[in-house]
Order: C-alpha cells, then sequence, then structure tokens
C-alpha cells in the first residue's frame, strides 16, 4: 500500500520511445531507516529529466544503486535494456561508458593538466577509443563544446570552479555517454556562474542528444533545464509532472519545493 498520494502529471508526452534508464520498486533500509519504499523512475532517450528532494530523502542512495555502487535490498534496475544486478564486472564496466556523471566531487586531477584530465578516461577505455596521443581531436572537441579550448594547457589550480565544472563536464562528454547523470551541477556556484552551467547543460542535450538525470535542489536549475520532473518524498516518487505543472500544485508538500 502506498502511504501517499501519488500526483502524477500525464501532460508531457516524452513517453513514445522505450526507456533507456528504469527503476522499479526500489527499496532501501539501513537500520530503522527506511530510506526509499519503492521508488519509480523512468527516463526516456533525449528527455531532461529533474529529482527533487529533501536533504536525506535518499537522492544520493537511490544514485549509487543506479550507478553499482551500493546494492538495494530490492527493486529492478535497467539500464539500456540491460538488467544491471545481472552484470558480471566487465559488462558492468563497459556500460559505465554509456554513462557520464557530474558529481559535486567531480574533482579534476591537480597534477595534471586540463588534456591529461580529459586524455584519462580514453586511455581508460582504450578499447573504445584506441589508442589515445596529442593527435587526438576528441580533447579539443569536448572542450570547445564547453567553451574552454583556450584552457587546454592549464592546471587545475589555474581554474575558477566555474570552469573546473565545465571541465569536469568535457571529460565527461568526452567518452560521448548516452546518459548523462548530474547530482547538484549547480551547488556551489554563484548565480551567474549556475546561469552558464545550466545553459550549457541544455546544448549538450541538444548537440550530443544524450538523456540527462539531474538532481537538484535548485528551483531555477530546475526550472529551464527540466522536461519532467520527480519529487521524491517519503520514500517513493510523491509527485511527477512538468516543472509549470507542480509548481501550480496547491499540495502542502509540492509546494514547499517552490518556495526560494
Ligand atoms: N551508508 C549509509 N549507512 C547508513 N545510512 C545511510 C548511508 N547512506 C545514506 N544513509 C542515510 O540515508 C538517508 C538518505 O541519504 P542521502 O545521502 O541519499 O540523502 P540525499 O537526499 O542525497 O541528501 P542531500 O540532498 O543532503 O545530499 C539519510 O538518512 C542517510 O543518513
Amino acid at each position: 500500500m502506498k502511504t501517499q498520494k501519488q500526483h502524477i502529471s500525464k501532460s508531457h508526452d516524452v513517453k513514445a520511445s522505450l526507456p533507456i534508464l528504469k527503476i522499479e520498486n526500489l527499496k532501501k533500509t539501513f537500520g530503522q531507516n527506511e530510506v526509499l519504499k519503492g521508488f519509480n523512475l523512468e527516463l526516456y532517450e533525449g528527455e531532461n529529466l529533474v529529482i527533487m528532494g529533501k536533504s536525506g530523502s535518499g537522492k544520493s542512495v537511490m544514485i549509487k544503486c543506479l550507478i553499482g555502487l551500493m546494492e538495494a535490498d530490492s527493486g529492478y534496475i535497467e539500464i539500456m535494456g540491460h538488467d544491471l544486478m545481472a552484470l558480471n564486472r566487465a559488462e558492468l564496466d563497459e556500460l559505465r561508458t554509456e554513462v557520464g556523471f557530474l558529481f559535486q566531487g567531480s574533482a579534476l586531477y591537480d597534477s595534471m593538466t586540463v588534456r591529461e584530465n580529459l586524455e584519462f578516461p580514453l586511455r581508460r577505455h582504450k578499447h573504445k577509443f584506441g589508442i589515445v596521443d596529442e593527435t587526438t581531436p576528441l580533447v579539443e572537441e569536448a572542450l570547445e563544446n564547453v567553451g574552454l579550448l583556450d584552457a587546454i594547457n592549464l592546471m587545475p589550480a589555474e581554474l575558477s570552479g566555474g570552469m573546473k565544472r565545465r571541465i569536469a563536464l568535457a571529460r565527461t562528454l568526452i567518452l560521448k555517454p548516452k546518459i548523462i547523470l548530474y547530482d547538484e551541477p549547480t551547488s556551489g556556484l554563484d548565480p551567474i556562474t549556475s546561469k552558464e552551467i545550466i545553459e550549457l547543460m541544455r546544448n549538450i542535450q541538444k548537440q550530443y542528444k544524450t538523456s540527462s538525470l539531474i538532481i537538484t535542489h535548485d528551483v531555477d536549475c530546475a526550472r529551464v533545464v527540466a522536461e519532467r520532473m520527480i519529487l521524491l518524498v517519503d520514500g517513493i516518487n510523491y509527485a511527477e509532472g512538468t516543472f509549470n505543472d507542480l509548481a501550480a500544485s496547491k499540495d502542502k508538500k509540492i509546494k514547499a519545493f517552490f518556495k526560494q
């Protein structure tokens, strides 16, 4: 039995294709703390789906289950048609090249130049990209796409917070992922830099046709990037719909998300 009434809006029709990522009835409990009580999610091709939840609501736990860093108690996770829990390590590694992450702590390697930071993931996935040397056009292409080609020979210490976030995004994009998971992409950035990152996320989706799952507290970010949103409350998807649908809701728990 569901503990909360579900508020589902069907006004936005992105569901014509098959989901590229699916979570069904995900449950995770720590001792007495029931964090996820049957969370569901479907991310469709080319879509930007935003998940909002209060601090401690289980967003990070959900992401960790999704990328295989934490084992759920029960539930089903499917990425690009693969049952995540049935994959062996090699298969999981292979699938990971299709899924890019931009996490709060997506730190760059301080002792490497920007170029070397970007070459690093290519070297890790040699089987997909071949031998990587200074002639690879992929590094310059990825930097160009985040507007930072000029920074190619700089060290991370020479970059601002916003530039570091852009370079981290370039490092994610270089693997040409089909799905990008963003965890608080604008946290710790000033409003202007946040806006630039949000704009970049939109452009990337258009250009690379990625599907993005974006976890954020930032209402402005959600307003601009979300084609659909899920509100995670009390361990379940309490409400789902477009930004405008949800922002117009009279439900107290939903309204709380949109107070700045
Ligand atoms: N490894 C763990 N062991 C025990 N409890 C955990 C563990 N990881 C997370 N939790 C608990 O799960 C709950 C959800 O945590 P989670 O980090 O997913 O929240 P969140 O929604 O990402 O919050 P925030 O927005 O503050 O990052 C919290 O009560 C947390 O204490």
